[in-house]
Parts: C-alpha cells; structure tokens; sequence
C-alpha cells in the first residue's frame, strides 16, 4: 500500500537540514498576536509564509480579516493556499496558526527564543517550534519533498493558516463561514496539526478538545498608583479586592467554586467510562511533562478525565500589578486579573458567562468596597468532539503505523482550537488532529521545543497521511 511513501521517506531525510532551516527562518519572526506592539511581526509572519508557499507552486494569497475587536488595530491576514486541483483526487483543508504565545528570555529561557537552538540531545528551542510553526511548515515540507522526489502529490491540498489563534481566532469564524461554500467547497475532509502526544513515545490521533472562554476582572478605586507609606491603612486597595475575587474561583483542588458550571458538564457514559485504562499515559509520563510530582489526583484514569472531559479554571496574571524583583512599596490604582474556564460537553459559552458574572459580582457585593469592579469575557471558543471512526482516521492510522511502527492511541486533548467545530459545523466534513509534537514540548512555557526526531518523522507522517487519505474508500 502507498508504494512511494519509501522514496518519499528517504527524501524528507536527505532534505532534514533545509527543513530546519526553514523553521529557523519562522522563528525568528516574533509573531506574539496577545501584543499589539508586535502586530507588525505577526503580518511579516503571514507574508513570509504566503512567500514561501508561491515559491513552493502553491496559489497563496493573503485575506484581511479586519479590524480586532474592541481595537482599532488591523487583524493579521488569514493565508490561505491551494496545491493543485485534479477533479480525480481528494481535497484535504488542513488548518494552523502561524502566531505564538509572548515568550522573553527573563522569563527563564535556556536560549533566546526567537532563536531556534538546535541541542544535541535532538531537541530544538524556541517559541512556536511545536506550536504551531513546525508542524505548519510540515505541510510546506512534505510539498516540498514530494517535488524534489520527483512524487506524485497524492490530494489537493487546501491551507487555512491564521495568526489569531492564540488569542482566540478573532475573526476566523466569518471567513470560514463566508468560503466553506466557496474556497474550501471541494474540501473531502479537514486535518489540524496543532497539538501534542500525550507521552513522549506513543502518537495519537486526536477527536476532541475542550473549549475556553477567558475573562478579565478589573478593580480600580484611587485615581493614580500611591505610595503604601502615605495611603496604606487610609485607601481601599483594588489589587486587595482582586486577590480576595481571584481566590474564590477555584480551590486548591481544581473545583471550580462557581454555581451552575458542574451542572452543565454531561454525564459519564458506560462507553467513555471504558476508554480510559486502554490508553497508554503513565502518571511518570505527566510528572516529566510537568516537571514536578505536583499533581491534582494520583491515578491515571483521573487525571486524563480532569484533562479531556471536566472544565479547570486557571488564574494566569494581573495587569497592572507589581510583578518585578525588589521590593517596590507601590498599591496599584487598577489591577486586571485573567482567568480562563477549559469548558466541555455539554457547557454553553453564554451560560457559563452568566454564571461567572453572577458569582464574581456576588464575591464583590460581599467585600463591601468601595473600589469599582467590572467583570466581562475576553474571548470564548467552544469545546469539540468528533467521530474518530471515519475514513480521514483511519489514514491517519495507517500512516502513523507506517512511520512509527506503532498503533496510535485515540485521545482527546485539554487545550483549545476555537476553529475546529467551525470548520466541521461549516463544511459538513470530518476533522482530524493529527500531533506532531510531544507531551515535553512545552508549548506556552518557557524552553518550548520540538524534538528534531518529531519534526522530520512528523513531516513523514503528514505526507504519508495524504497518501493513505487517497486510498481510503469512502464511509
Ligand atoms: C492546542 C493549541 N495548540 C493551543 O495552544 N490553543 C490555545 C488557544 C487559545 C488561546 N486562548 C484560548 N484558546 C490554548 O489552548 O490555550
Ligand atoms: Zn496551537
Ligand atoms: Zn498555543
């Protein structure tokens, strides 16, 4: 079956430095959407990848998205691509994001991460290497191979690459919506490259992902920030207030303290209840992802259920607030604190708002301060589970035996695409997550890398997922 993929293989080896040459390249490019300041990077970012396309023989071009929301700060332009046409093959839309999370040395970086470091030990720094531009340029790769080795491509491929995704696909839902009908409307299926094995040594293929909506609290109360010697003891102090709000969410156990959200999450079935001793994860795999022993529950069923099928809420950061070494005696006059709900079946993005708004403005009411405190969505994505059994996943199974001699587990995953449900739910086709990166990846930390192995095994596995996707018969 697929008798090429060997030819194809050998090519992705012999042309392994151009292909990491080519992610040195995207690195470099600090393309951070949460920061307006690097707004201009991000666009460079989606030029750079439209360049690299045409160069490739693809048709890429560049979409407006408009302005942000709330902003009057363009959007970074949606790339979208096609590589050829043959009414007798198959179209797969594939998915990434070519923008990262913020990421500065200080933070605790080994290297600088804009810096791709290549390591001995095979793995490769910097900021976006696993999420999402190594497995974005994947695609551009295995393009590329198949050219140089002479092959045959085995679909059309159609490419949606954005550079919202990390600060929730501003826009992305209307473009989908507007062209599922136009240029994504030959597509056969979709597959997204934009998350990580559960482990370090088995791949999965992956049908779910839980949602997240993200929230800001602000407290403000005197006009200018003041000095503690002056006014503390006399003014009521906002980041008080926020600390006492934040602290009330979530307990150190992860149960969320907010009425109504529980009551949303759908029963367990007899069916999912049976799924979870088959997959191989391993609590030394999540203490060496996590780099600590730390961790809520002991046992792996938990573990993976409090991970795929139970919302978690996560403080992540005041704005405003003092946050640098020393010892500066300052009360901040506003602070901004930024949780997020990993939300899932069957939890609705309105519900769970209400229910957020009710219980911070209750906590406040019960502070009697005299501060002001205003509580609102940042941004929300829905949660998504598919079908695994489907033509789309069992190429996707094929090929991941072909190059990693292995079956793949079927997992779900806890991080958030806010695309992937408007994708199906406006195409009407099967969508698949397909990893390339690994659980010690990193992705959103510091020292983010993706495992060289990964990378050039990964571009292997995309390419020969085409190639079983043209064999597949239909469902
Ligand atoms: C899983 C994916 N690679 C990812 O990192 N997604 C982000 C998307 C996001 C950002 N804000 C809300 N969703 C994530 O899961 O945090
Ligand atoms: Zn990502
Ligand atoms: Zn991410």
């Amino acid at each position: 079956m697929a008798p090429q993929l060997d030819g194809y293989f050998k090519q992705v080896d012999d042309m392994s430095d151009a292909f990491i040459e080519r992610l040195r390249q995207a690195i470099a490019i600090p393309s951070i959407s949460s920061e307006a300041a690097r707004r201009p990077d991000v666009v460079r970012m989606g030029h750079w990848l439209a360049d690299e396309l045409n160069k490739l023989g693809a048709q890429a071009e560049l979409r407006p998205l408009g302005k942000q929301q709330g902003t009057d700060l363009d959007l970074p332009p949606v790339v979208l691509a096609r590589y050829g046409s043959d009414k007798n093959k198959r179209t797969i839309l594939v998915y990434g994001h070519y923008d990262v999370q913020p990421a500065e040395k200080e933070d605790g970086w080994e290297t600088e991460p804009f810096e791709l470091t290549v390591k001995e030990d095979g793995r490769m720094l910097g900021r976006g290497s696993t999420d999402d531009k190594g497995p974005v340029l994947g695609w551009l790769n295995a393009i590329e191979a198949h050219k140089a080795a002479g092959i045959e491509f085995p679909v059309n491929l159609l490419m949606c690459f954005e550079g919202m995704e990390e600060y929730g696909s501003d826009g992305l839902d209307d473009l989908i919506n507007a062209e599922a009908k136009k240029y994504f409307a030959d597509a056969d299926a979709v597959c997204i490259s934009d998350n990580y094995w559960l482990g370090t040594e088995r791949p999965c293929l992956t049908y779910g992902l839980r949602g997240c909506n993200y929230y800001s609290v602000e407290v403000s109360g005197p006009g200018a920030d003041l000095h503690s010697g002056v006014f503390g003891g006399t003014a009521q102090e906002p980041m008080t207030d926020l600390v006492r709000i934040l602290g009330s969410l979530v307990d150190t156990d992860g149960k969320i303290q907010i009425p109504g959200i529980a009551e949303q999450v759908a029963p367990l079935t007899a069916e999912e209840d049976g799924l979870y001793d088959g997959i191989s994860f391993t609590m030394e795999t999540l203490y060496e992802s996590l780099g600590s022993k730390t961790t809520i529950f002991d046992d792996k069923k938990k573990t993976l259920m409090a991970r795929w099928r139970n919302p978690s809420l996560s403080i992540h950061g005041v704005e405003g607030a003092f946050s640098a070494p020393g010892a500066k005696t300052v009360i901040p006059a506003k602070v901004i604190g930024k949780f997020s709900i990993r939300t899932v079946p069957n939890m609705e993005i309105e519900k769970t708002n209400e229910c957020v708004a009710k219980y911070v403005e209750d906590v406040f009411k019960k502070l009697g301060s005299k501060n002001t405190m205003k509580v609102y969505p940042q941004h929300c994505g829905n949660w998504w589970v598919a079908s695994p059994k489907h033509w789309n996943f069992s190429a996707a199974a094929k090929a991941t035996e072909r190059v990693w001699g292995v079956q793949p587990d079927f997992t779900r995953e806890g991080g958030s695409i806010p695309v992937t449900l408007t994708f199906e739910q406006a195409t009407g086709k099967n969508v698949l997550l397909l990893p390339m990166g690994s659980s010690t990846d990193g992705a959103h930390s510091i020292n983010e890398k993706l495992d060289k192995r990964n990378y050039i095994e990964g571009i292997k596995l995309l390419g020969a997922y085409l190639h079983y996707v043209a064999e597949e018969p239909q469902n």
